[in-house]
């Protein structure tokens, strides 16, 4: 069964929002965890909007043993005051996953996966020295991206596919031809041995169809409509609401 990995993001934004320790990304992963929820993930960004590396920390020994932590980041990101970059924050943290995200400060959010015929070369190092630290890698990539099966080339275990197109179209109503794409992708990845995980706006709406639409997804990481549905119906009905779905969608 698909694995559910909550992305405690959002948490940490309401968190720094006030500056205080309040409410606790360590409890939100806790109650999560204990509602049924296979993973963690973060994505510690080096601009610090959210996820710190204090979590990071916090979060590895907290589910240490129980799910697995998965850490998400740009591993071209450069090093600067008050983040040590995601290989030194791989190596402090042990997750049982990195996925490599080719995102810039200057962005809202996730909105691309990697361009493997520019950064193919400069990734193979990165992954080889990530997987040296126990870290399953997985690379955050379009769905149709023209080589998808370069993926396996430089050495990741699994890609995820960034489903923020196929979430935009389903919310307009037409969703088919995305999915179509994701499915198709998902294939090809499959063809060359990569596993296959999904995210980026994710959703109770959304995700059943996408699931019964692309099988042989691995993980899901779900976080912003997570969180913000567990504002109205608490988390631990909301994590177990996702699971609910995964289980019906087969
Ligand atoms: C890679 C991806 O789509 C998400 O995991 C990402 O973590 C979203 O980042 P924000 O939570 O900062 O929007
Ligand atoms: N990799 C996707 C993720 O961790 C969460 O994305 P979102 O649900 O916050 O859009």
């Amino acid at each position: 069964m698909t694995v559910l990995s909550v992305n405690v993001n959002k948490v940490a934004v309401l968190r720094n929002s006030r500056g205080g320790s309040e409410p606790s990304v360590v409890a939100a992963a806790e109650a999560a965890i204990r509602a049924g929820a296979g993973g963690i993930t973060v994505h510690p960004r080096p601009d610090q909007r959210h996820i710190r590396p204090g979590d990071v920390r916090d979060l590895a020994a907290l589910v240490a043993g129980r799910v697995e932590y998965n850490l998400e980041g740009n591993p071209f990101a450069p090093p600067r005051e008050g983040y040590p970059g995601l290989l030194a924050l791989v190596a402090e943290a042990r997750p049982q996953q990195a996925t490599l995200v080719p995102d810039g400060d200057g962005q809202l959010t996730s909105d691309h996966g990697f361009d493997l015929a520019r950064d193919a070369a400069r990734l193979r190092p990165l992954v080889a020295e990530l997987k040296s630290l126990g870290a399953r890698v997985s690379l955050f990539m379009d769905a149709g991206a023209p080589d998808i099966e370069r993926a396996a080339d430089v050495g990741a275990d699994r890609i995820e596919l960034y489903t923020g197109p196929y979430a935009e179209a389903f919310a307009a109503g037409d969703a088919s031809a995305a999915l179509a794409l994701c499915a198709e992708t998902a294939r090809r990845a499959q063809a060359v041995g990569l596993g296959v995980n999904a995210g980026h706006d994710l959703s109770q709406a959304n995700l059943g169809a996408f699931l019964r639409g692309v099988p042989g997804v691995l993980e899901v990481s779900i976080g912003h409509a997570l969180v913000g549905e567990a504002l109205y119906a608490g988390l631990d009905a909301t994590v177990k609401a996702y699971l609910q779905v995964i289980r019906t969608a087969g």
